[in-house]
């Protein structure tokens, strides 16, 4: 039985490099910056800062994202600090940044990149957040941006043409219920697993904030943009498979762990899991629209940056970079219909842990 490949980002920091094309997943951090704060003002207790304060980022990748993330997180801490103790932070707290990813991200970019005058100590955590990772009660705050999408695995039966449940797309489209039941279902165990192991990890009190987008109650994935640039990489694929570049056997059976929950679904498995306290659920409206440069070369390079090395595991670099040439191209030819498709909701969750 084949194993999903780890899904990791592009690393280093040239054209293709998720660090050079994740302008969008950093966004939505600055978009939700003021709330954020707000949240650990009203929500974390006084008492939690002392002497050292763990910060912990979850799917880190290679930067530059993940510093303005655990930089917002210390910044409302010192504030909340300075304010309420009239004290000087940096005389009293000394911030203790984890950052985590899977093995084979590419950490020596992250540390090499580590902004220049920071107020932290770094690590870095190597290993699935879908277990654990650190000791118990070893950080107060918590952070995943853009990072809740991935499944561990792609659900049985899914990329097996004989099984009810083959998938002939690439992606968990929404459209095929039986499909739709067996993502949902790992998607359920996998983030009751994250949940659970993050309720050890963290002091009692301490905060997990998830950042992301989800789609709208009764919203099928191809009909929001991400969905059907996705539904284009599958045709772009296909392509390639007539022209005899990759196999078409290849492409049948080759699946995506990907799946974003429904608001809905998303809200039940907190709310079930009752390790935490939902203390914030904000739809993250941005002034300029989730997505202002909106254009297919765009839309192409960020595309590529978070799946050109998955599917580079799959099928070589060539015929991804290919795939990517391909979508380019037919995301100009449909771009009308990606403008007005549904954007899904942005969201910034706050738990505070029981
Ligand atoms: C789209 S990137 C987001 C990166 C970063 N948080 C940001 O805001 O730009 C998703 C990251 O999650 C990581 N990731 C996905 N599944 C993971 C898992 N099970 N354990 C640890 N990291 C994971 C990937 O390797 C990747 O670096
Ligand atoms: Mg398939």
């Amino acid at each position: 039985m084949s194993t999903t490949p780890q899904w990791i980002m592009i690393g280093g920091e040239g054209p293709e490099s998720y660090n050079k094309n994740s302008s969008y997943q950093r966004r939505l951090l600055e978009a939700a910056k003021e709330k954020m704060s707000e949240a650990i003002t009203a929500k974390l207790s006084l008492d939690l800062i002392s002497d050292r304060f763990g910060v912990a980022d979850f799917g880190c990748a290679s930067g530059p994202n993940t510093f303005v993330a655990v930089q917002n997180i210390i910044d409302a801490v010192e504030d909340k600090y300075r304010k309420e103790t009239g004290l000087n932070p940096a005389d009293n707290i000394e911030f203790q940044v984890l950052f985590n990813d899977f093995t084979t991200n590419d950490f020596n970019t992250l540390f090499q990149s580590l902004p220049p005058g920071r107020r932290y100590y770094s690590s870095g955590v190597p290993g699935s957040f879908y277990n654990r990772v650190l000791p118990k009660e070893s950080f107060h705050i918590g952070v995943i941006n853009y990072a809740l999408n991935f499944t561990s695995k792609v659900p049985e039966g899914i990329t097996d043409r004989d099984s009810p449940l083959w998938n002939k797309d690439i992606h968990c489209t929404g459209f095929n219920q039986a499909v739709k039941k067996a993502y949902l279902d790992q998607y359920l165990s996998d983030i009751k697993n994250l949940l659970d192991a993050r309720a050890e990890e963290l002091v009692p009190g301490g905060l997990m904030l998830l950042f992301g987008s989800c789609l709208q109650d009764g919203v099928k994935m191809s009909e929001t943009f991400m969905g059907i640039v996705l539904d284009i990489v599958g045709a772009s694929l296909n392509d390639l498979a007539q022209l005899g570049l990759i196999d078409q056997k290849e492409v049948d059976s080759f699946t995506t762990p990907l799946y974003f929950a429904e608001e809905g679904e998303l809200r039940q498995i907190i709310e079930e899991n009752g390790k935490y306290t939902v203390e914030a659920f904000e739809d993250i409206i941005q002034p300029n629209g989730e997505f202002p440069y909106l254009d297919p070369k765009i839309l192409a390079d960020s595309f590529k940056a978070i799946f050109g090395a998955f599917l580079s595991a799959h099928f070589g670099i060539d015929a991804m970079r290919k795939v990517f040439e391909l979508v380019e191209v037919k995301a100009r030819e449909e771009f009308s219909h990606i403008r007005k498709a549904n954007l899904g909701m942005q969201y910034l969750i706050v738990l505070r842990k029981n």
